[in-house]
């Protein structure tokens, strides 16, 4: 916390050697994520279940439940899952036990854990918690961001950095998120340029990585094509993560399409959890089983035991009461007769 403090006002000087120190931090963290699965079939999968899965939720899943939820999903092979997210209690009450979760699960070594943060408060909480990585969200939509996290994408780009230069200084990497890359529920149609644009500013703003999110899962291949497109033309493709909302029935379309042009990086929600409290109608994201199933078909790899991973599925899907949202999942229980 010492650090936190005097690092609020850091020179130019010291911002760049941090940004140099973070991007060789960042560069080692990212060869942790692949581990042994490197070359052209290799695939990471980003999970979101206990962050995005769970934000919507209404009823408050207990924070033993959540704890217990990502023990197990570190028992999968999964080497990123995003746990939680520091923001308004007010607005997310589901994430208002943040700090505990990140304070008592098992973090399996190997493994990164990172969370949601969209302001220097949230920043402040996820150091308290030792927090070793974050995500910072921006959005492609000015409507989306006013009512996603109540400012202009200006505004939210001004606070990301500072969120940047205090988790450069403390060797905290950072992932960036792009919402409403293929729709926003107040605007309709983005353009791809406006997602080029903000993507472009978050991985120079120094995010490792940059996840494309469709949040709404309007998107189609040919949208996705156009937006990806745009998107290549100012990002490094191992550096672009695709994160799809199933709303229309076509994530794993988009996730194929994306893999012919390079992309290997995916986000997905066992059992298909998920939804976002200021985007009304969109539901789950894409189910990790179903990503996993199709990636090992196409002789993909990504270090996940996928009968493990449905276990997990089929235990959060148990405790929130409801049926397994992932086609794969639910077939190979009944095929090998797993709870
Ligand atoms: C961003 C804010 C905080 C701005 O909210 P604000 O009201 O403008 O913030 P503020 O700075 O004016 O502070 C107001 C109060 O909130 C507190 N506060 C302020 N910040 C924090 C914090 N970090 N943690 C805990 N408390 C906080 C602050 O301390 C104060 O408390 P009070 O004095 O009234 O008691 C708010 O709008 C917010 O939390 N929004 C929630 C955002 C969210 O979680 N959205 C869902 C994420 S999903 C998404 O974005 C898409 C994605 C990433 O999944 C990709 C995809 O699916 O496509």
């Amino acid at each position: 916390m010492a650090i936190f403090r005097s690092t609020f006002s850091i020179s130019s000087r010291t911002h760049k050697l941090f940004s140099f120190i973070n991007a060789r931090h960042a560069s080692s963290l990212l060869n942790q994520h692949w581990g042994p699965h490197t070359g052209p079939k290799a695939v990471k999968i980003v999970e979101v279940g206990p962050r995005d899965g769970l934000q919507n939720e209404k009823q408050f899943v207990p924070t033993e439940n959540k704890i217990e939820f990502i023990n197990k999903l570190s028992q999968t092979g999964l080497k990123v899952i995003e746990a939680t997210s520091f923001v308004s209690p007010k607005l997310v009450p589901q994430m208002s036990d943040a700090a505990e979760v990140m304070t008592k699960i098992t973090r399996k070594p190997g493994v990164d854990y990172p969370v949601l943060v969209p302001n220097l408060t949230g920043l402040k909480k996820a150091i308290s918690s030792d927090v070793k990585e974050i995500a910072i969200f921006a959005s492609a939509s000015e409507t989306f961001s006013k009512k996603n996290i109540n400012c202009t994408i200006n505004e939210s780009l001004e606070r990301f950095q500072d969120v940047v230069d205090i988790a450069n200084a403390e060797r905290i990497a950072i992932r960036g998120y792009v919402s409403c890359v293929l729709g926003c529920p107040y605007e309709g149609e983005i353009s791809p340029i406006a997602v080029a644009t903000i993507a472009e500013k978050l991985y120079k703003m120094g995010c490792y990585e940059i996840s494309l999110g469709d949040t709404i899962g309007v998107g189609t291949p040919g949208s996705l094509m156009r937006m990806l497109k745009a998107v290549g033309q100012v990002l490094p493709t191992e550096r672009i993560a695709l994160h799809c909302h199933d709303t229309y029935g076509q994530a794993l379309a988009n996730i194929y399409h994306a893999l012919t042009s390079g992309i290997r990086v995916f986000d997905g929600s066992v059992a298909g959890l998920g939804g976002c409290p200021f985007a009304k109608g969109a539901t789950g994201n894409v189910a990790t089983e179903d990503v996993v199933y199709m990636l090992h078909g196409m002789g993909y790899e990504t270090g996940i035991d996928l009968l493990e991973l449905v276990r997990v599925g089929n235990y959060i899907s148990q405790q929130l009461g409801r049926p397994n949202g992932s086609k794969a999942a639910v077939a190979l229980s009944s095929k090998l007769q797993m709870n």
